[in-house]
C-alpha cells in the first residue's frame, strides 16, 4: 500500500506580525512546517518567540497576513468563518494548558460536546464520549464535573475531548504547564499512545524538558521560523 503523501499539516510562507501602538512584532516570519500522520513534532523556544501564535495560526483560531495553512491538504485560511469552524471542530483537536472545560458539564458531556456540536445524535455523541473516556483511565468519573476532578483528570478529559473526533492533527499548548510531574507523565503516556493509535499528528508547544523527550522530533522558533535543532545546534533529535 502507498502512504499518503499528502502533510496532515502543512505552513507555507505563514508570516504574522502583531501591531501595538506604533510598533510591528514579527512574530512569524516566512515560517514553513509540514507534519506528516503519525508524528509527533515537539516545538520549544523563547518566551515571546511565537510558539503559541504558530499553533493559533495553524489551528484557525488567528489569521495569517500571508501565507497558507492546510489541513490534511484543505487551505484552512481560504474557507470562509462558518466552514473552516466546522473543519476546525471536524479535523483539529486542542488541548490548552488551563484544560479549557465547561464546568457545567460533566466529564463525559465534555468529551462528547464537539461531536454534538457537529450534529452527531445525542446516543452516538454519548458513546463515543464514554469509550474516550474509557481510554483515558476515567471510566468511574464519567459524571463529576470539572471541578470535582483533580488537575491530571482534568488534563485527561481534555485529551479524550480533543480526540472523540478522531481528528487529523492535535495542537497541545503546554499540555503539562499545570501538572505535577507524575500527571504530566501520565498526560504525555495517553497523548503519544492514543495519537500513535490513530495516527494523529501532534504539535506540542512546551518549556517541559520531559514533555521535549516525547517528540519524534524537536523544532525551535528562532527568528520567526520553526527550525529543526541540527540547524540551531540547540540539541534534540532534529
Ligand atoms: N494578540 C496579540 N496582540 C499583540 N501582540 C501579541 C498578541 N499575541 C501575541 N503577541 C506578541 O507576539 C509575540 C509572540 O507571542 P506568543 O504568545 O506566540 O509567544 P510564545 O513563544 O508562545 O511565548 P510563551 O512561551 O511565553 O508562551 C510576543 O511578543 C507577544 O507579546
Amino acid at each position: 500500500m502507498v502512504a499518503d503523501a499528502t502533510p496532515a499539516l502543512q505552513l507555507d510562507r505563514v508570516a504574522k506580525t502583531y501591531r501595538i501602538g506604533d510598533e510591528h512584532v514579527h512574530v512569524l516570519v516566512d515560517c514553513d512546517l509540514t507534519v506528516r500522520a503519525g508524528e509527533f513534532v515537539v516545538i520549544t523556544g523563547p518566551s515571546g518567540a511565537g510558539k503559541s501564535t504558530l499553533l493559533h495560526v495553524a489551528g484557525g483560531l488567528d489569521a495569517p497576513d500571508r501565507g497558507t495553512v492546510s489541513v490534511s491538504g484543505h487551505d484552512l485560511w481560504s474557507m470562509n468563518r462558518r466552514a473552516r469552524a466546522a473543519f476546525r471542530r471536524r479535523h483539529l483537536g486542542f488541548v490548552f494548558q488551563f484544560f479549557n472545560l465547561v464546568p457545567m458539564l460533566s466529564a463525559v458531556e465534555n468529551v462528547s460536546l464537539p461531536l454534538v456540536l457537529d450534529g452527531t445524535p445525542a446516543r452516538v455523541a454519548d458513546a463515543r464520549g464514554a469509550e474516550l473516556l474509557d481510554r483515558v483511565g476515567l471510566t468511574g468519573r464519567r459524571h463529576h464535573r470539572p471541578a470535582e476532578l483533580s488537575g491530571g483528570q482534568m488534563q485527561r478529559v481534555a485529551v479524550a475531548r480533543a480526540l472523540v473526533t478522531r481528528p487529523s492533527v492535535l495542537l497541545a499548548d503546554e499540555p503539562t504547564g499545570n501538572l505535577d510531574k507524575q500527571s504530566s507523565t501520565e498526560v504525555l503516556d495517553l497523548l503519544r499512545s492514543l495519537c500513535q493509535e490513530d495516527s494523529t499528528a501532534v504539535i506540542l508547544v512546551t518549556h517541559d524538558p520531559a514533555a521535549i523527550g516525547y517528540g519524534s522530533r524537536t523544532l525551535h522558533i528562532i527568528d520567526g521560523n520553526a527550525r529543526s535543532a541540527d540547524a540551531t545546534g540547540i540539541g534534540g533529535d532534529g
